[in-house]
């Protein structure tokens, strides 16, 4: 029988491309609210335990709320907000982190789905910790931009809607300047870092993709690292893996492009050093509504209902 799977703010941005994913699969039933009825917590609540695992693309408050809401012990979630990603009691759904994630994924009935910027920089970043490249007390920075769909729909309209209260023309804006972005607990958690890295994020003037990068003088790590023993603990954690790859040795590319992986649910690592100058640039490039939202939330279902990881997705 098919899996009945309820998407609560299936029409905000990551509602509607997990939706979009969804649709199609014969193996899946979605439940779905009137629009008269879609943010009415008593309808919520009658959908939310009818289904055997719930999608939740809300904002966090209300992500709370339709937790709260769930009394049927055999409903299943995965949370697309940032409101658990570090909740005890949560398991963080990054499939390919541990050699163990998709085991716990798959036993879990509360799984948060790792923020964008986060979904980049844990990539990058994790495997060096654990390999002890990376002492847990280092000083990280990233920096990156992202396109505005990352800011779902009022920041869309500010660089759609021409007529609306918030439109911008700006065509590369940095923000986060409290140094208190709302990714960084689980950055700083899921690394297994001492201290949160220091992050700069910008958004630009293109819809969707992202290209987050980690810089790192490598000469200032104990025992001086190569550029290739990094790409070495890269590329080892992330053998076999269907949708994170790092990218081949080969000419060094001129330029990046931060759109380069939209549309698709890839997560790509490239490592760029220089043995002279004992330094590497760590970039990530993926989409943000792809492995950085909607297809990750989708893995995590597959994962959960015991169908093949990347059903549907590639
Ligand atoms: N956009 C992205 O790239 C990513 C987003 N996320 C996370 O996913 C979640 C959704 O984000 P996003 O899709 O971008 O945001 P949107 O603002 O585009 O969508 C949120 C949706 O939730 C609805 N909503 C708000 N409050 C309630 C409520 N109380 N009950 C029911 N529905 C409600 C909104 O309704 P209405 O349409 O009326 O406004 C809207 O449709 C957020 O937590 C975000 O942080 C995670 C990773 C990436
Ligand atoms: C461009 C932009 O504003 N992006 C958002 C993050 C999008 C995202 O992934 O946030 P959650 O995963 O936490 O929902 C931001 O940096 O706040």
């Amino acid at each position: 029988m098919a899996h009945k799977i309820f998407i609560d703010g299936a029409a905000g941005t990551t509602g509607l491309e997990i939706r979009q994913r969804l649709s199609s699969r014969s193996d899946l039933t979605l439940l779905e609210l009137a629009d008269s009825e879609r943010k009415e917590a008593a309808a919520r609540a009658r959908v939310l335990n009818e289904a055997d695992l719930v999608i939740l693309c809300l904002p966090d408050d209300a992500a709370r709320e339709a937790v709260s809401l769930i009394e049927n012990p055999e409903v299943r979630v995965v949370d697309a907000s940032t409101a658990h990603r570090t909740a005890p009691g949560w398991t963080y759904g990054f499939a390919e982190l541990e050699k163990d994630s998709s085991e716990k994924i798959a036993a879990s009935k509360r799984v948060s789905n790792p923020g964008c910027w986060a979904t980049a920089f844990i990539a990058l970043v994790r495997p060096l910790v654990r390999a002890d490249l990376l002492p847990a007390e280092y000083p990280v920075a990233a920096n990156g931009v992202s396109g505005y769909s990352g800011g779902g729909k009022s920041m869309i309209a500010e660089f759609e809607n021409k007529d609306g209260p918030t439109y911008t023309e700006t065509v590369v804006r940095g923000y986060a300047y409290t140094l208190a972005h709302k990714h960084l607990p689980e950055m700083t958690m899921h690394t297994g870092l001492s201290h949160p890295p220091v992050l700069a994020p910008s958004v630009g003037r293109f819809y969707r993709g992202m290209m987050v990068e980690v810089p790192l003088a490598l000469w200032s790590l104990p025992g001086n690292p190569a550029p290739r023993d990094i790409r070495a603990v890269l590329e080892e954690a992330y053998a076999g893996a269907k949708l994170v790859d790092v990218a081949s040795e080969g000419p060094v590319p001129v330029t990046l492009d931060a759109e380069a992986l939209k549309g698709t649910n890839a997560l790509r690592l490239h490592v760029f050093g220089n043995d002279k100058s004992g330094q590497v640039r760590l970039v990530a490039l993926l989409d943000n509504l792809g492995k950085g939202a909607g297809g990750a939330a989708v893995q995590n279902l597959n994962i959960m209902l015991g169908l093949p990881e990347t059903e549907g997705l590639v």
